[in-house]
């Protein structure tokens, strides 16, 4: 089979490559040049230079083709732009979800048909398992790095073309130890962080700069509507937040919560934690991996990155939106995804909002 491998550089995509080569594969490698040269990134941050190098001489070291795409203006907008606005909305972005929709399984992808490959491997931990009716998403074996959620959005006809060789892997340790076996240079490479792009302190230059908006002061008030306090921006704060309140965090005995974020007024509601949390929201945005359900459908969900699995039912309402209720209350936050899971397979999933 003759497959293109997305490779950024790091050990994962490299062991990818490696593996597939020694399985007998015709494998060539591809790089996108992420790396923003219009100084809102950190420099020296993934995809740039030095990335783009170690790719090249794993490839090298391998024997296989490299190309390396750049893909700078398509990043800029339609991951590190639209994360920027999403905060002007009250939302907390996940960029990596739209990186991989967008840039990584549409762009690449296409690329990767157009130089005549059969399919396109990365380095995510997730599983592809042939069912009967199709290539389905599951978790990855390792479940301490998988990323199942971050590719809720795969359609079923990009999930046909791709392959992730590291879904079965039992741990990273063995992924080192494979990249040793192969000798390949990256094998000690440090792992990537969550966001490519930024650090906990570099978004806000991000949003500084891009949609200041969201860093216009606003006021705190409690459900009634009373002021209570200022905050330096409503890209601050997400729904369940907890920090970052100040001398609110407590109120009359009670720890204090973020309990909606209005873009509008710029307002933060904040409210006390033990009495927050809602069963019921709301998805923008679906994808399913599975025909739409015609009746109301019992799974489990996840609702942020790091977070369990919980019981769900997922309604498709007349309107058409689709409705989620949890079992047990809990504090869903704009923008983040909510994946639907039953065992290990990803049934599909969508943006949460809460109305
Ligand atoms: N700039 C890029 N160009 C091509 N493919 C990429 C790029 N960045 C990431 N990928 C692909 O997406 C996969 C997951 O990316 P992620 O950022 O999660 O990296 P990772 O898990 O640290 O993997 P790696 O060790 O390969 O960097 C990578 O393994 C690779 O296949």
């Amino acid at each position: 089979m003759r497959i293109m491998v997305a490779m950024s550089g790091g050990v994962d995509s490299s062991v990818t490559a490696a593996l597939l080569k020694e399985q007998g594969h015709d494998v060539f490698g591809a790089t996108l040049q992420l790396y923003d040269a219009r100084g809102v990134v950190k420099k020296g941050s993934c995809c740039a230079g030095q990335d783009i190098r170690d790719a090249r001489r794993v490839s090298d070291q391998l024997g296989i083709p490299h190309y390396v795409i750049d893909a700078e203006d398509r990043f800029h907008q339609t991951v590190i732009d639209r994360f920027a606005q999403s905060y002007t909305r009250g939302e907390t972005p996940v960029p990596c979800i739209e990186c991989n929709q967008g840039v990584k399984f549409t762009d690449l992808l296409n690329m990767a048909r157009e130089l005549g490959a059969d399919a396109m491997a990365t380095g995510h931990y997730v599983r592809r398992i042939e069912g009967i009716n199709g290539a389905e998403l599951h978790r990855p074996v390792d479940m301490s790095r998988d990323q199942s959620w971050f590719l809720f959005a795969t359609t079923s006809e990009q999930l046909e073309f791709l392959r992730f060789p590291l879904g079965e892997m039992p741990n990273k340790d063995v992924v080192r130890q494979e990249a040793e076996r192969f000798g390949l240079t990256v094998a000690q490479k440090s792992d990537s962080q969550d966001i490519c792009f930024v650090t906990d302190k570099s978004y806000v230059q991000i949003v500084e700069k891009l949609s200041p908006e969201g860093l216009e002061q606003g006021d705190i008030v409690d459900e009634t509507g009373a002021v209570l306090g200022q905050h330096e921006g409503i890209a601050h704060y997400t729904v369940g937040q907890t920090k970052r309140l100040g001398n609110l965090a407590m109120r009359q005995g009670d720890k204090q919560m973020v309990l909606r974020i209005d873009s509008q007024t710029r307002r933060i509601v904040i409210g006390p934690k033990q009495d927050a949390g809602r069963k019921l929201f709301y998805l923008r945005d679906l994808n399913w991996l599975i025909p739409i359900p015609e009746q109301d459908m019992r799974c489990n969900v996840q609702i942020r990155a790091r977070e369990q699995e919980r019981s769900a039912t997922i309604r498709i309402l007349p309107d058409q939106r689709v409705q989620v209720e949890l079992e047990e209350t809990g504090n869903p936050a704009p923008g983040q995804a909510c994946v639907f899971y039953q065992g290990s397979r990803v049934l599909g999933g969508g943006f949460i909002t809460l109305s």
